[in-house]
């Protein structure tokens, strides 16, 4: 009894000192600006705004680079530049890998075991891993074969078109996506397929209802989860529908004799059998497969579509780059298409995608981080699971690090133009840094070549306002619908 006493006092005194270590590690930090926060709501009203990367990065000019928004019980700490960004995600990066752990994300995401929303733990990094080799694989043996293919087919379906005005965002949608599928189980779609639809309108819609403020009231407050909300029913109808179609396409692949190592699906499947097991003895499933695969349809469509359509809409607003553009492919390509590695011989086109990916970062607040650990960015302290959100949008708008940040300037990227592709941070960085990032810059890069070699984009003649340029933000920033005539070039 004498020494249970003892251990409990030892016990008490442990946490007395956790707490004053804590108290003083924090008290001894400035501690964070923002804006004042209202009874029980906190800030929660400044999440709600239309477009809320420009209102953070708004708040970021009042409240520095670095400041705390309330919501519930939840701390955000929302970072706006590049330095701090970097900061956290890459120098502290282990401090800050974590996921937010959160009621709706643990349903959307199979219970955590996917990549994106999945926290950061031993299985998680398994996961991770053998995604990140079966991608590496695909770069090398077919990735490029695979996109040359999507372009050429988004060519012939831009000349059936005739030169009409049309909105191309749906056919960006579907070149994406047949990139994915056809990595993932070596299927392309037809933009009229009803299986296609289907699968789309359905990721579509688990990412509009999971961003919309029905959704995250579940996760701030949960006693909510106790009335019923019709816009929480569907989004479970959905998961289940996504659940189902994606089944299906594995069922039918497993069904095959052989399975085909060269699709990201069979080289999952055959991964299970040689890294099975984690180093704690977690074990990687078909669940593990299921989900890669879902990461790989949410992260891989709409970003990449959506950055085309953000591409044609700014070309539009300054001709005069579309035809830089063209003069560099004929001069340096002499009539053929080209390949990824000529982009050090195409530094006009090169500088087109920078501009693209600075101004308009298609995860604009990246995914949110949490703090694993106690911790501190810009010498504020920052306590355990604080959730961080990268606003890679304000990062890439900072007046200080770019001159006139709001200006569609390609040339800030060309020699002596004194941008610096070292402050470009659009797929994050560090331990969570974008799953698919080689394939998206091999993809926007073949992609608006074969484009802009083939096509001149102008505005219909009916037409007399050029494309809105403030976008939609959700988890994606698109662009309002618009349309455009594609010119054949001679
Ligand atoms: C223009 C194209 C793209 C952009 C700008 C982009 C950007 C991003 C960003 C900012 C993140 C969050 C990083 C963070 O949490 O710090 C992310 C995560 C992710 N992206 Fe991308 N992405 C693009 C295309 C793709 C493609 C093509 C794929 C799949 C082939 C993909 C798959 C993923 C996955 C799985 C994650 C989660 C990574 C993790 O949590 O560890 N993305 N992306």
């Amino acid at each position: 009894q004498g020494k249970d006493k003892k251990s409990k006092c030892a016990g008490v005194k442990i946490g007395l000192l956790q707490h004053l270590y804590q108290f003083v590690r924090s008290s001894s930090k400035p501690s964070l600006p923002g804006p004042p926060s209202r009874f029980l709501i906190g800030n929660m009203m400044e999440l709600t705004h239309d477009h809320l990367p420009i209102h953070l990065t708004d708040l970021g000019q009042r409240y520095g680079s670095v400041y705390r928004l309330k919501c519930g019980k939840t701390t955000m700490v929302v970072l706006n530049s590049c330095e701090v960004i970097r900061e956290a995600l890459v120098k502290k990066w282990s401090d800050f890998a974590g996921r937010p752990i959160s009621y709706t994300g643990d349903i959307v995401s199979g219970g955590g075991r996917n990549i994106s929303l999945g926290d950061y733990t031993e299985e998680w990094r398994a996961h991770r891993r053998l995604v990140h080799s079966a991608l590496q694989r695909c770069c090398q043996r077919s990735l490029h074969g695979v996109i040359e293919r999507q372009a050429l087919h988004l060519r012939k379906v831009l000349m059936d078109y005739q030169e009409s005005a049309v909105d191309l965002s749906e056919d960006f949608t579907v070149a994406a996506s047949n990139v994915i599928t056809t990595l993932a189980f070596g299927k392309e779609y037809d933009k009229t397929s009803p299986e296609l639809q289907e699968l789309h309108h359905c990721l579509n819609k688990i990412v509009a209802l999971w961003g919309s403020s029905w959704i995250s009231a579940l996760d701030s407050f949960p006693l909510l989860r106790k009335l019923p909300n019709p816009v929480f029913a569907c989004l479970l109808k959905e998961v289940a529908r996504r659940d189902a179609i994606i089944k299906q396409h594995l069922n039918s692949y497993k069904a095959q004799n052989k399975i085909n190592e060269d699709a990201i699906t069979g080289f999952l499947l055959q991964g299970l059998d040689k890294h099975q097991s984690t180093e704690s003895g977690e074990l990687l499933t078909d669940v593990h497969v299921h989900m890669a695969t879902v990461d790989l349809l949410i992260g891989g469509t709409e970003t990449a579509a959506a950055w085309l359509s953000w591409t044609v809409a700014f070309l539009l607003h300054r001709p005069e780059v579309q035809t830089s553009v063209y003069e560099e492919l004929c001069r340096v390509l002499e009539g053929r298409y080209p390949k990824y590695s000529d982009r050090h011989r195409l530094p006009v086109l090169s500088s087109l995608i920078s501009e693209m990916l600075r101004l308009r970062p298609v995860a604009p607040l990246a995914v949110p981080h949490r703090a694993i650990r106690d911790s501190s960015i810009a010498g504020y302290f920052i306590p355990k699971n604080t959730v961080i959100i990268p606003n890679l949008f304000g990062a890439h708008h900072d007046p200080a690090v770019w001159p006139e940040p709001y200006s569609f300037k390609p040339e800030r990227f060309q020699e002596g133009g004194g941008g610096s592709a070292r402050f470009l941070m659009p797929f994050g960085g560090g331990a969570r840094l974008c799953l698919g990032e080689s394939v998206a810059k091999i993809e926007l890069f073949l992609f608006t070549a074969y484009l802009l070699r083939d096509f001149q984009f102008v505005l219909p003649q009916n037409e007399c306002s050029l494309p809105d340029l403030t976008g939609v933000a959700s988890v994606v920033l698109k662009i309002k619908a618009y349309k455009v005539v594609a010119c054949p070039r001679p």
